[in-house]
């Protein structure tokens, strides 16, 4: 929907949301129009890996640190192969990039790839009023887009809501590929492709598991044709409601009882296959700077988030699910959500969060070397 690629640092921009309150800037990255769901991130570093995550299609993301852009952009730091944001949102973009490995400016970059963005805008304030009144859709309007703010207002409306999208075919790799074991191959995983970061293969292939990442249509035959180890769920965007499909395969994973590992909307598939529902959090957590308890050991790790969604189990004792108890692992301290699920009867676990650490602290890198446990346990 951009009408301009050219950077336009001059050009007046406005942001409207479909609660009607208005926000005026700057053209940042492309000029023209976009439509998505404005949500926050907390996140003081790490845009680029932000503006990567695939989890992030359709969502207009409000960067909380006012300072965005002063490392530019490199070539090492993408999480995969394009910007997903719908538009960016930001208050004082660096007029001078520096960091050695800086290659471009995030304007031009941001511009290069058609991403309408708008800066120079109140983020605090902005923030606060989707904090109070919910994560909600939103438009950014500039150069032929603009128009008087009822037609912008009736565009926002218009656009589609994040409760019920089925996006992660959207954004999932359309043909299977493999990332290879470092060193010594020790295991192989296949790996559900529902929006992966580039950084989680890596993680595992660093602990010797050579991964093969595949469609998220993938079937259970797919799934048990590369003859795994374990199986993965990736992360991705849009509401874990519509994951029908992933479901049903993880099913199928459950009931052969090999080990299995989810982040994110992974966690998300593995709470409905137990028989969970999940539900839209207010605004959200999105950032690299949240608080969680893993409730096995009682340790407190800060973590990166990307989740809109929840699942709803109880939190004080295990739940009886068709296969075996299941508790909740890992909570939010910020506010009692839900962020790890675990079975006591199967070698099967999964977060909501990212232990892939990109951006972020590695507090929870232990989780895959847990899946690499469970993985060895099966062959004892
Ligand atoms: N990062 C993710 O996997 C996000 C999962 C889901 N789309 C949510 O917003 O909750």
């Amino acid at each position: 929907m951009t009408t301009s690629t050219r950077t336009a640092a001059r050009v007046p921009a406005v942001l409207v949301l479909e609660d009607g309150r208005t926000f005026r800037g700057r053209a940042y990255g492309a000029v023209g129009e976009t439509l998505g769901e404005a949500v926050f991130s907390t996140g003081m570093t790490g845009y680029q890996e932000t503006l990567t995550d695939p989890s992030y299609h359709r969502q207009v993301v409000v960067m909380t640190a006012p300072h965005i852009g002063n490392t530019g952009v490199n070539d090492e730091d993408p999480e995969s192969k394009r910007i997903w944001v719908a538009g960016y949102v930001v208050r004082d973009p660096a007029r001078r990039p520096s960091s050695w490995r800086s290659v471009r400016t995030l304007d031009e970059e941001l511009a290069a790839q058609g991403v309408v963005g708008i800066s120079g805008v109140d983020t605090r304030a902005l923030t606060r009023h989707l904090r109070e009144r919910g994560a909600m859709r939103v438009g950014i309007f500039s150069g032929d887009a603009l128009a008087d703010e009822a037609t912008l207002l009736a565009r926002v409306r218009n656009a589609p809501q994040m409760a019920g999208a089925d996006l992660a075919a959207e954004v999932a790799t359309a043909e299977p590929y493999t990332v290879p074991a470092v060193g010594t191959k020790r295991f192989t995983v296949a790996a559900v492709d529902l929006g992966i970061k580039g950084m989680t293969p890596r993680r595992m292939a660093e602990r010797g598991i050579e991964v093969h990442v595949l469609p998220a249509t993938a079937t259970i035959e797919d799934v048990y044709a590369v003859d795994p180890d374990g199986v993965f769920f990736s992360n991705g965007p849009g509401d874990p409601a519509t994951a029908d499909h992933p479901v049903s395969v993880m099913r199928g994973v459950l009931e052969r009882s090999t080990p299995l590992f989810g982040i994110c909307f992974g966690n998300q598939v593995l709470g409905r296959a137990l028989g969970f529902g999940t539900y839209k959090l207010k605004y959200g957590h999105r950032g690299i700077n949240q608080p969680v308890q893993d409730r096995t050991t009682g340790k407190v790790e800060v973590t990166a988030h990307n989740h809109g969604f929840a699942v709803d189990a109880p939190v004080d004792a295990p739940s009886d699910t068709p296969y075996g108890r299941a508790e909740v692992s890992h909570v939010c301290l910020n506010d009692g959500v839900v962020e790890g699920l675990r079975l006591l009867d199967r070698p099967a676990f999964s977060v909501q969060y990212h232990p892939e650490a990109a951006a972020g602290p590695h507090d929870a890198a232990y989780l895959f070397d847990r899946f690499v446990s469970l993985m060895e346990g099966q062959r004892a």
